[in-house]
Parts: C-alpha cells; sequence; structure tokens
C-alpha cells in the first residue's frame, strides 16, 4: 500500500484577541476557531512511525497564539496568510499549509444610543470564515465566505413552470415564504506571496460588508422567481463589487414552510390567500449550490 495524499494538524483552536485603545478607552474584541493541516515530507511518520518528521500538532497550537500575540488577528485573510507562510517557512519539509479560521461575531452593544467601548453580544451564529492555502513558492489561495445567516422572507418569492409529470405533487405558486441559511464563499486570485496580500488588506473587510450586503439586498428586494435565479444575481452582483475575486459560489438550503389546511375544523380557511399558519419543515429541504465565474 502507498499513500495517495496525507494532512495533519490542530483543529478547533479557539482564540480571543482584544486591542486596547489607551487614547480612547475603546476595547475592540475577535473571537475565532482555527484549524492548521499541514502537507510536504511526511509519510514516513504514517508508513514507518518516523517522527522526525512531525510538527507536533501541539506545537501548531502553541504556534497560533504565538503567532495571533506578534500579528493582527484581522482581516481574517491577512491572518490566515501570515500563520500558513509561517509554517511553509520554517519547515523545509513542509510544503503546504491550509488554514481555515472561523471568526464569530461579538457586535457591539449599544446602550442608551452610544456604542459600549468594552461590551458584546453574539448576534447570530453566523460566522465570517477564511480558507487559506499556501503552497511553497505557489503563492497563496484564499478563500472568504459568510456561513450561517439566517434568512426569511415573508412573500415576494415565486415558483412556478417547472417540470409536471406523474411525479409531481408540488403546486405553482407566485407568493411563497423563502427561508435559507446563507453558505456564500467567494475566491480571490492567487495571491504570489504575503506582500501581495498586505498590498489589498482593506479590501478583504470590503469584500466581506460588500458580499453581506449584496446577499440580503437581493434577497430583500428581488421577487424570487427561484433560489437559483436570485443566488446567481448575487454572484454577479459581488463578482462586480470585488475585482479582485475570480469566482462568486453559494450553498443555500431552502428551508420550507408548509401551508396547512384546516378547513376540516368549521371550514377554517387557511390556504393559498388565507394561508397564515405554516408549518415549519427541519428537512427534507431544497439544496441549491452554484459557482460563478468572470467569463
Ligand atoms: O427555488 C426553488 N428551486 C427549486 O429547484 C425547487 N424545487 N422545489 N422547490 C424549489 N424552489
Amino acid at each position: 500500500p502507498s499513500i495517495t495524499s496525507a494532512r495533519y494538524g490542530k483543529d478547533n483552536v479557539r482564540v480571543y484577541k482584544v486591542d486596547r485603545d489607551e487614547k480612547t478607552g475603546v476595547q475592540t474584541v475577535t473571537e475565532m476557531t482555527v484549524c492548521v493541516l499541514l502537507e510536504g515530507a511526511i509519510d514516513v511518520s504514517y508508513t514507518v512511525a518516523d517522527n522526525s518528521v512531525v510538527v507536533a500538532t501541539d506545537s501548531m497550537k502553541n504556534t497560533i497564539y504565538i503567532k495571533a500575540k506578534e500579528n493582527p488577528v484581522t482581516p481574517p485573510e491577512l491572518f490566515a496568510s501570515i500563520l500558513g507562510t509561517h509554517f511553509i517557512e520554517t519547515y523545509p519539509h513542509i510544503t503546504t499549509a491550509n488554514i481555515k479560521i472561523v471568526t464569530h461575531r461579538w457586535t457591539r452593544m449599544t446602550i442608551d444610543g452610544k456604542p459600549h467601548p468594552h461590551s458584546f453580544y453574539r448576534d447570530g451564529a453566523e460566522t465570517r470564515n477564511v480558507e487559506a492555502v499556501v503552497r511553497k513558492g505557489k503563492g497563496i489561495e484564499i478563500r472568504s465566505g459568510i456561513v450561517g445567516l439566517l434568512v426569511l422572507k415573508s412573500t415576494g418569492s415565486q415558483f412556478h413552470g417547472f417540470v409536471r409529470d406523474e411525479y409531481t405533487t408540488l403546486p405553482e405558486t407566485w407568493d411563497r415564504i423563502l427561508s435559507t441559511e446563507v453558505d456564500c464563499g467567494w475566491a480571490w486570485k492567487t495571491f504570489s506571496g504575503m506582500a501581495a496580500v498586505r498590498a489589498v488588506v482593506p479590501k478583504f473587510d470590503k469584500a466581506w460588508s460588500d458580499a453581506r450586503s449584496i446577499t440580503m439586498k437581493t434577497f430583500a428586494e428581488e421577487d424570487s422567481p427561484s433560489v437559483q435565479n436570485t443566488m446567481y444575481k448575487m454572484c454577479g452582483s459581488i463578482l462586480k463589487a470585488a475585482p479582485e475575486v475570480e469566482a462568486v459560489d453559494y450553498a443555500l438550503p431552502n428551508k420550507h414552510y408548509f401551508e396547512i389546511d384546516l378547513s376540516w375544523h368549521k371550514g377554517t380557511q387557511n390556504t393559498g390567500k388565507n394561508a397564515e399558519v405554516y408549518a415549519p419543515q427541519s428537512g427534507p429541504n431544497g439544496l441549491i449550490k452554484v459557482t460563478v465565474g468572470r467569463s
């Protein structure tokens, strides 16, 4: 037998960092969960238990904390690039570093109409994610993303004109609830190295902010003919807003809310135009995926 691929490292490394502005007294916090997986000349650690090539995953965890102390941890695209570049520059036999950063929300509290200097709340399970792949001599690939942004609209969504055959029971609709949990990603053009990443640092936050705003604006304002068409429009808008982005992808579950026929109870009308009480479904759910490029 021979190894076709191997990578190892530390997952679920939770990191919190505070930035204290001495002048204003305003403190800013960042909380993230990091995964580092390394590749390279490590096969002998699997095949003949030669641990001389093993950078202990415990050492990787230590490295994450040290680098978080020594460097900015935001934007996550920068910190992921710093971290990945450290591993391939420090260990000659490590040729690829795969870094995933999941940034959690700590939204600053507004107290009596004013932003509080050091108090925050978790407004949703939504995260800002980054996956960076740093390959020795081949630059840095970065995919940024939004995950877990749960949205719903009570109307402004249609679905009709689809295949009708002996397997079809779904009625056509011109007015339905649409709910999804956004999993969106945008892949940056390959960066030649750290200098190229540092040169565009402000564009990372802007792209995330634009992608988030575009997603919600398009979701809200489109009288959606389908999940497919609406997500395609979101991709086009993000590509337009971020020239350094090569491709945009979405994976959207269609979280169904079923109408409930209540006519058995004294002829109560609760379907179609009279629908008010619905049954939110845990599953099955639609799942619609797309990747849109520039060509
Ligand atoms: O937006 C939708 N796309 C679909 O492909 C689909 N299938 N059932 N309901 C659906 N809604």
